[in-house]
């Protein structure tokens, strides 16, 4: 304690010049059996993950946990670390003392008394309460957030059902059209560090994305991306085990903040009657039938109602192969902020697909496969040229030579009028941008199976 006293003396001596200084203890154990500070171990975490831990003098202690793929370090008991926060200079201090009578007594259990100590000038005291000791629970919560466990879950009879989310998915293992990534990645920190901004403006801290395009085109691994990009649990929502509005609500309510809430094949999961419908419905005295469905009303509630922002920061993402059957209400910015097209292969997505899986950035085919493929009257998905990419994965010439046999089955058939245009979606200006439009296939739910290949020509929309 006394060694401590000095030190702190010593510290208002060397920076303070003339300005007292102010000290905030974290116990490790709050007042009156109130049971552990959850700050203590919050300042814990924090201070184990300073840069400036790393070229300290002082000791620190590292773990590795269970599972867990980083090293994490502690302050050792008794030692200082600096820290800078807006400009203004801090010190922890971690003070570990043997409780007296305590080390003798073996019915005491800990006979140690933790805290941390922050010390800072008073004249910063503005700066510091409360907002430097918000961002420690901020990083520590974020910190914890990152090496912890993250769930799927998805809906069974009214309940989540959970699973461990590991899809490896990112967005460096994708292949998506030039500037695609960084687009959706600069959206992404956007929102993430955008809650002042959401609750300034009286807005829900949520974003919704509208991911379309053919089937095998990367949508759900664009999902398991965003998710593991920010770190998030995701929420699978199964409308077809959604039995009315009320359970849709109940649903939504045991989603937790900081969540991906998934609607996949939007168009075809459940027959949605339209607001006019519900409206006259309504009219017909017919409400008890219709309170007891599934409505588009009730679907539109759960993505921009009173109700959609009982959690927050959560990212609401629906996805379709036919962007036309759904309904513009449930398009509308605010509900589907971004709209992002998932296309046939390009190639640009070829090169960087080329890149993941065969480790090649460059070889003597690729001209010959960029003029067939701009001229091809062929459009084969990402997953088709995946496929083909892993088979071939120990013979690049042989992959190489089966992608461009793909793309050249039509090539002679090239009609002028079905060269493939440039898609500008209108609600996010070029966000959507892809060489290839997007043409229906006629046969879609085959999709999984069959149209990995589809003629420009046969597929319009
Ligand atoms: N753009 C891409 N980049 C890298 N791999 C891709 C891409 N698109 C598809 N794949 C690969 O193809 C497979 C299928 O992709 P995914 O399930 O994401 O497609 P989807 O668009 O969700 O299809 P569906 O509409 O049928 O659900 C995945 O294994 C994935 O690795
Ligand atoms: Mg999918």
């Amino acid at each position: 304690q006394y060694i401590d006293r000095g030190l702190s003396m010593l510290w208002d001596r060397l920076f303070r010049c003339g300005d007292s200084s102010m000290e905030i203890q974290v116990d490790e154990k709050a007042a009156g059996n109130r049971g552990l500070n959850e700050l203590y171990r919050q300042v814990g975490v924090y201070v184990g993950s300073l840069r400036s831990a790393l070229n300290t003098q002082a000791r620190l202690k590292a773990y590795r946990w269970v599972d867990a793929a980083a090293i994490s370090f502690s302050l050792h008991d008794n030692e200082s670390i600096d820290d800078s926060f807006d400009g203004v200079h801090v010190s922890w201090t971690h003070s570990v003392m043997e409780k007296e009578n305590g080390g003798n007594n073996p019915y005491c259990g800990d006979s140690a008394q933790r805290s941390f100590t922050l010390r800072f000038f008073k004249r910063d005291r503005e700066i510091i309460l409360p907002a430097y000791l918000d961002h420690v629970s901020k990083v520590s919560a974020d910190i914890e957030r990152k090496s912890s466990q993250r769930f799927l879950y998805t809906n069974n009879y009214g309940n989540w059902e959970e699973a461990s989310f590991s899809h490896p998915s990112t967005f460096d293992s994708l292949a998506l059209d030039s500037g695609m990534a960084e687009r959706i990645k600069a959206d992404l920190d956007a929102f993430s560090n955008g809650k002042t901004f959401y609750h300034r403006n009286g807005r829900a801290w949520k974003r919704g994305y509208l991911l379309y395009g053919p089937p095998g085109t990367g949508k759900s691994s664009l999902i398991a991306a965003i998710a593991n990009y920010m770190q998030f649990d995701v929420y699978d929502l199964e409308l077809t085990k959604v039995s009315d509005n009320a359970e849709l609500k109940s649903l939504l309510i045991q989603t937790s903040a900081k969540s991906v809430i998934v609607v996949e094949d939007i168009d075809c999961s459940v027959k949605l009657s339209n607001r006019d419908e519900a409206d006259e419905d309504s009219k017909e005295g017919r409400d008890s039938q219709q309170s007891s469905k599934l409505t588009l009303s009730g679907l539109l509630n759960f993505v921009d109602g009173l109700w959609s922002c009982c959690g927050e920061e959560r990212i609401f993402i629906f996805t379709t192969n036919f962007k036309e059957r759904i309904d513009p209400a449930l398009l509308r910015p605010g509900r589907m902020d971004m709209h992002i097209l998932l296309s046939y292969c390009t190639f640009h997505v070829f090169k960087k697909m080329a890149n993941n899986y065969l480790g090649i950035q460059d070889h003597p085919k690729f001209l010959e496969l960029q003029e067939t493929m701009t001229k091809s009257s062929v459009q084969v998905t990402p997953a088709a040229i995946a496929e083909i990419l892993i088979r071939n994965q120990d013979c690049p010439d042989v992959a190489l030579s089966e992608v461009l046999a793909a793309f050249q089955t039509h090539v002679d058939n090239v009609d002028d009028e079905n060269i493939p245009t440039k898609h500008v979606d209108p609600t996010v200006g070029d966000e959507t941008a892809s060489k290839v439009s997007h043409r229906k296939s006629k046969i879609p739910y085959l999709g999984r199976v069959m149209p990995f290949f589809c003629s420009k020509g046969k597929h319009q929309d």
